[in-house]
């Protein structure tokens, strides 16, 4: 059975001082966005970074918020390292679904890419809402500590490759 992060005793990465970290997340669902936002802290808070939360209405908003952030910070001269993006995306009867999860992932790609901007995307795309909550709760799968995570390695790399 391969072991994920979440079996993984907690390592010690090197710490991030000061470096500021955007959380961009979609509440379009209270209790998991909580669930999803204190994990992501967790992590960042143990990291030392700076973080700033920007709160949108859902999963579709967040890309286009990162955006945004992203450049305001750089007209105000104290650009973000690293984002953090966090959601919850729950099929319902329609297509809809496959429009929110697939556009919200491709947009914070291209946001990632465009910007060279490190990124975790924490944005669940599920059946059910006990799916959700299995995902979301810090104490079991904890995907707002994972993409906190994924995007603080991306940003030790950047530091390591861009100082
Ligand atoms: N159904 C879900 C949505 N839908 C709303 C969209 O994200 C967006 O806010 C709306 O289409 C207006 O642009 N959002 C989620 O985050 N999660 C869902 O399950
Ligand atoms: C993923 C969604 O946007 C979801 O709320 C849509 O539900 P429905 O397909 O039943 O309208």
């Amino acid at each position: 059975m391969v072991t994920t992060r979440s079996d993984r005793a907690g390592g010690e990465a090197e710490p991030v001082t000061g470096a500021r970290v955007l959380i961009v997340e979609g509440r379009y669902y209270e209790a998991l966005a909580d669930e999803l936002l204190s994990g992501a802290r967790t992590v960042l808070d143990a990291a030392g970074a700076e973080i700033e939360i920007v709160t949108v209405p859902g999963a579709l908003e967040v890309p286009v918020a990162a955006q945004i952030a992203l450049e305001g910070a750089e007209l105000e001269g104290r650009p973000f390292e690293a984002v953090v993006a966090l959601g919850c995306v729950i099929r319902g009867e329609t297509y809809h679904f496959e429009i929110v999860a697939g556009e919200s992932a491709r947009g914070l790609m291209d946001v990632a890419l465009a910007n060279g901007v490190p990124l975790g995307n924490g944005i669940l795309t599920v059946d059910t809402e006990a799916q959700a909550f299995e995902r979301a709760r810090t104490g079991e799968g904890d995907k707002g500590g994972g993409a906190a995570e994924a995007a603080l390695a991306l940003l030790r790399l950047k530091r390591r490759v861009m100082p």
